[in-house]
């Protein structure tokens, strides 16, 4: 079967409504941020318009690389097979100084998860399977429908949205802004995002052509083909490779992406061999800013929109999804009044430490990568000689930190640890992930957590269960026990959703005795742990976890 063109594909037109509107929940934008918010929602039985000014998907390749926790979200949305199938799978990055390897790394060096460290796919791969998805779940997108003006209401947000045709009213009990760094949303708002912007000028090539170089991530500082600048290679499907040229701040952006001008960049790392075309070319800059608040009464925002990072490390991107994945389930709860609507509040300072720890790598990178002086450049090139035979010279070298999500110690959702636990999910972490079996068939601890909260329960004894299992009845919870093979079941069992961790990885990663026992969040964040099974403990961490 013939494959979709989502690079030239274009979406239908919204008709526009002859009368002002009124909607539970507006998204504005529909790229990976906003169509991922949608999704969630939608799964969770909230009605959601999306409007868009577009109604193409992402032109040029633009974000490529998907971590493995953006995988493990997409997988909850139902879409991370297809990312994963189409996409290029990879673990290991390179890193070269001048003409020699210096340093290698692998994100995923362990065994035993699903998803690999990430994936590589073009931009309106993604777009296009989000789109497919949310069409799926009844997800209204209005593309070509611009917002033209907003105002902030206590419990509300007024919207004219302006189409072809003409412009109508619209208001938003909850208005999620997912339109990008230059958010148009923020500005209507008199709102800014505030940071550093980075004086070096970057080149992207993308270029279609058949090569053998692995499926890794490699970066090279001054290398002989491009000499003081890093270069950077990322293989992507369809035989379409990314190659970001370093050209710093005094290049001309309109000459440098003259096809007869990158040409000879590509030519010299490639050698003059190899024959290649050209998909896209940019040249851009970049800032690492934030906005300082997320909320404004009704109005939230998210990913790009919201901060903003270099592109080294793939943190943009994966960082708005994890926004959404945070979000979803917080205006979920509340708008099914089982929340407070103080809980979006901790989508913000939960989201707002995200954001800075990202800024922080980001910016430190790029630091790294582009040296603004002659001290920096010797400390900078000293590190990369000695890092070939020195660990502690591995450590300073940093091409990007790549994508990681963040463990929210500090959240006022969390109940702290009162027993000691080792393993490697700290309270406030994202699951990570374990086979499982389920009737002698495989299965992955992150497929099995649900869409509400989950209960882990370690080789359970029968009656601290049965409390236990009363609570599904009266919160957004559902129980799980895993049990060993030799840790034999109640009768009762047989109707509760049992995984035996016949491995013992499972185990080992979440340090479990029997007994112990795991709240996880709807977004899978741990959110408490007890080597005990409590029913009165685990309700109090419900409680407090939806934000009461
Ligand atoms: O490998 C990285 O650090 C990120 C690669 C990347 C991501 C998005 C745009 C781009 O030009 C490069």
């Amino acid at each position: 079967m013939l494959e979709t063109n989502y690079q030239t594909m274009k979406l239908p037109i919204a008709p526009t409504p002859n009368h002002d509107e009124h909607h539970p929940i507006v998204v504005v934008g529909a790229g990976p941020v906003g169509l991922g918010m949608a999704i969630d929602l939608a799964l969770r039985g909230q009605k959601v318009v999306v409007v868009d000014d577009d109604h193409h998907f992402s032109v040029g390749s633009r974000a490529i690389c998907f971590a493995k926790r953006t995988l493990d979200i997409w997988d909850r949305l139902g879409v991370g097979e297809r990312m994963v199938q189409k996409g290029i799978s990879w673990n290991i990055g390179k890193v070269f100084f001048r003409d020699e390897e210096v340093w290698n790394f692998n994100l995923l060096p362990e065994p035993q998860h699903r998803r690999p460290a990430f994936i590589n796919l073009q931009q309106y791969y993604c777009e296009g399977y989000l789109y497919e998805r949310a069409i799926e779940l009844g997800v209204e997108i209005r593309s070509k429908h611009k917002v033209t003006a907003l105002t902030n209401h206590a419990d509300h947000a007024q919207l004219e949205v302006t189409t072809p045709e003409g412009s109508y009213q619209l208001r938003a009990d909850w208005l999620v802004a997912c339109d990008g760094a230059r958010s148009p949303l923020r500005s209507l708002l008199g709102q800014s995002s505030q940071g550093r912007i980075f004086q070096d000028r970057f080149l992207i090539a993308d270029v279609r052509m058949k090569a053998s170089y692995p499926a890794e991530r490699w970066f090279w500082f001054d290398p002989p083909f491009h000499p003081n600048q890093s270069v950077l290679l990322h293989s992507q499907p369809d035989d379409v490779w990314r190659i970001d040229f370093q050209l710093g701040w005094d290049a001309d952006p309109i000459e440098e992406v003259k096809e007869e001008n990158v040409r000879p960049r590509v030519q010299a790392l490639l050698g003059a061999d190899n024959e290649f075309e050209f998909e896209w070319i940019s040249i851009y800059t970049f800032a690492c800013e934030r906005m300082d608040k997320f909320r404004f009464n009704r109005i939230l925002f998210a990913g790009d929109a919201a901060h903003r990072v270099s592109p080294f490390g793939a943190r943009g991107a994966n960082s708005g999804i994890q926004d959404t994945d945070n979000l979803a389930w917080k205006l979920d709860l509340h708008l099914r009044g089982l929340a407070p609507e103080s809980l979006l509040d901790s989508y913000c300072s939960e989201r707002r430490y995200a954001a800075d720890e990202n800024l922080s790598h980001s910016s430190r990178s790029t630091d790294f990568i582009t040296p603004k002086s002659d001290i920096s450049l010797l400390f900078r090139n000293t590190v990369l000689r000695l890092a070939k035979d020195l660990g502690f010279a591995r450590s300073l070298v940093n091409s990007g930190r790549l994508s990681t999500p963040s463990t929210y110690e500090q959240s006022p959702l969390n109940t702290p640890d009162q027993d000691s636990f080792m393993g490697s999910v700290a309270v406030g972490g994202p699951a990570t992930d374990a086979p499982l079996e389920q009737a002698q068939q495989p299965r992955w601890w992150l497929n099995e957590l649900g869409q509400g909260f989950t209960l882990a329960v370690f080789n359970p004894c029968s009656d601290d269960l049965l409390k236990v299992k009363a609570l599904e009845a009266v919160a957004p919870l559902s129980v799980v026990v895993i049990h060993t093979p030799d840790h034999s079941l109640d009768a009762a069992s047989s109707s509760w959703h049992v995984l035996t961790d016949s491995v013992g990885v499972w185990q080992q990663r979440y340090d479990a005795q029997a007994g112990s026992c795991y709240l996880f969040r709807p977004d899978q964040h741990l959110t408490a742990r007890w080597r005990q099974t409590d029913h009165l403990r685990i309700q109090a961490a419900l409680h407090r976890a939806c934000g009461h």
